[in-house]
């Protein structure tokens, strides 16, 4: 649940999560940024578990200086750069200020979870058999640097690292009762870098936090991992084969359905013989566990193979997603680039039972993201009837074709923020629309012949459309919602929009997707045309000539 403290301007509004399980209040009640307050406002929420090394709200309240991420790791480790206020991360007075003189002075922040909010983590593996290190590179090195106690982390992730490096008491009889690591007892050397050697690269752990068998109220905190092993050879058919399957076969072991806590949702192989520095090769392998693997989020049920793009902070887009809800109207054409499996699209294609004749249409250049999109969509509810379509195109390759026939765009762009050639056809979109509505135009056609998979929302509803939705509709957006986890990109490209006058600036809102960390990301909501002073002349002169006429 959010609260909402309402600020004065030209303060930020501070919204904050209310756990449904064990909450700690942060003491405070109003938040303002300017002057910058030293107490934390905040009522957070701390996802605790057995095996969880996070504080005990009980025992540790937090500083009246601010919500610290009090981790051990934290001098050694790049993964984040502050440890204080983390309910105000630095960006936030940027943001505020920079919002604020482009006329938004209602930019929101909502605080989001502060500690253990990371569900998705990919971690180096290095060191040797006999002294494993699992974590983060030191900054500016190769260095890892473990770290057993992030608090950064969803405490089943540290639950699963611990469980693939020391293990459980296993093959106790033969080891006088030693507690012996799963690398060290199965002699699995990590990869070195410098000889090409060894055999575990990466891990990748993934939670879900969507178990239906629980009550709601205990289900993050009872997250499951999905770990995928990244393993240093062409196939699970090489000479080391046997050496990943005995250390798949002893996570599921002490971390399966059969362990006193049942930790291991699933154990992936990935196989990665490159010397470069791209984490996964292009071979998957299902090892042991569920294959398929949930997680609930902006309404939907959504699958998430390893191989796809996932969102780190679960809770977090749960609220951007809840957020971006409100800014589509019923019945609207949605256009969702950078797609990924579509989860934005599709969410919004179900948020509203009474949401009919919504059209969905997500661009994704990972292939790899098919999958989870036909998966997800099999699962929505059968009261949509919508029209819903997924590509594999890649974004900056003919931009326009994608705008045409949606009245809202929807981009979620990678760090590095959108694509030149988006940007131009954004200014530009006024010359854009004229040509769209030439009925000859050959950007048109040449897309339309591109769509490799056009999925519908159900199987009954399946027509091969003799008339496509472009063909029916040839308008442009005239809204764009930009979700940034790139603040520099999104300024620019913002000062880019901005400028061309295609496009103003009407909300905006933070969420706190990285506690501990300089970002922050953005949901942005841009309406065409100049902005509230030219409309106004405007309205000006349309109530002159009414009174004339
Ligand atoms: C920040 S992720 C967002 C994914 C998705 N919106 C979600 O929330 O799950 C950015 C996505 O853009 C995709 N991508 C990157 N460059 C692209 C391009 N030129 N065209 C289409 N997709 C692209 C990436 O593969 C990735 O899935």
């Amino acid at each position: 649940m959010s609260v909402f403290f309402p600020s004065a301007p030209p303060a930020v509004s501070i919204l904050t999560h209310r756990s449904t399980t064990t909450a700690i209040t942060c003491r405070s009640s109003l938040q303002t940024l300017s002057p910058p307050q030293p107490s934390a406002p905040s009522s957070l929420s701390l996802p605790l578990s057995s095996n969880s090394s996070l504080p005990n709200p009980k025992t540790s309240p937090a500083s009246s200086s601010g919500c610290s991420l009090n981790c051990p790791h934290f001098d050694s480790c790049s993964g984040c750069t502050h440890e204080d206020n983390l309910h105000r991360p630095v960006m936030l007075q940027e943001a505020t200020t920079f919002f604020k003189k482009l006329g938004v002075s209602d930019f929101t922040f909502d605080t989001c979870r502060l500690w253990g909010w990371r569900c998705r983590a990919k971690l180096a593996i290095r060191g040797s058999s006999t002294d494993p290190l699992i974590g983060l590179y030191e900054e500016g090195t190769h260095n890892v640097v473990d770290i057993p106690d992030c608090k950064a982390h969803h405490p089943s992730i540290n639950a699963a690292i611990e469980l693939l490096r020391k293990g459980l008491l296993f093959r106790c009889f033969f080891c006088l009762a030693l507690h012996f690591s799963g690398i060290k007892i199965l002699n699995i050397d990590p990869y070195d870098e410098d000889e090409r050697t060894g055999y575990l690269r990466y891990v990748q752990m993934a939670v879900t936090t969507y178990n239906t068998s629980l009550p709601a109220s205990e289900r993050y905190r009872s997250g499951r991992v999905q770990v995928s092993l990244v393993w240093n050879s062409r196939s699970e058919t090489s000479a080391s084969a046997e050496k990943l399957n005995n250390l798949a076969t002893f996570l599921w072991r002490n971390g399966g359905p059969n362990s006193k806590v049942h930790l291991i949702h699933s154990v992936w192989a990935n196989f990665q013989t490159s010397t470069n520095n791209v984490i996964f090769g292009n071979r998957w392998r299902h090892i042991l566990g569920e294959r398929d693997f949930w997680e609930h989020v902006g309404g939907i049920d959504v699958y998430l193979p390893p191989s796809s793009f996932g969102q780190a902070n679960t809770r977090a887009f749960d609220s951007l997603l809840q957020k971006l809800h409100k800014y589509v109207p019923l019945g609207s054409s949605v256009t969702d680039l950078y797609a990924g499996a579509g989860v934005i699209g599709l969410s919004l294609a179900s948020a509203r039972k009474c949401r009919k004749e919504i059209s969905v249409r997500c661009v994704e250049i990972n292939k790899e993201s098919k999958l989870a999109f036909e998966k997800t969509i099999d699962r929505l509810p059968s009261s949509i009837d919508s029209s819903i379509s997924w590509h594999h195109a890649d974004t900056s390759i003919e931009p326009v074709s994608w705008l045409v026939g949606s009245d809202i765009l929807v981009v979620d762009p990678p760090r590095k923020g959108l694509d030149p050639s988006l940007i131009g056809a954004l200014r530009d979109i006024k010359s854009a629309e004229r040509k769209a509505m030439t009925l000859e135009s050959p950007t048109f056609k040449a897309k339309d012949e591109k769509r490799p998979w056009v999925l519908r929302a159900r199987e009954d509803s399946i027509q091969i459309p003799s008339r496509t939705i472009q063909e029916e509709n040839r308008s442009l957006p005239q809204t764009l919602i930009y979700i940034s986890c790139g603040w520099e990109s999104f300024k620019e490209n913002c000062t880019a929009l901005l400028s061309s006058k295609a496009w103003h600036l009407t909300k905006a809102h933070g969420f706190n997707f990285f506690p501990g960390t300089q970002s922050i990301e953005i949901l942005a909501v841009f309406k065409r045309g100049p902005g509230t002073s030219t409309k106004k002349k405007k309205s000006g002169k349309k109530k002159k000539k009414n009174k004339l006429s």
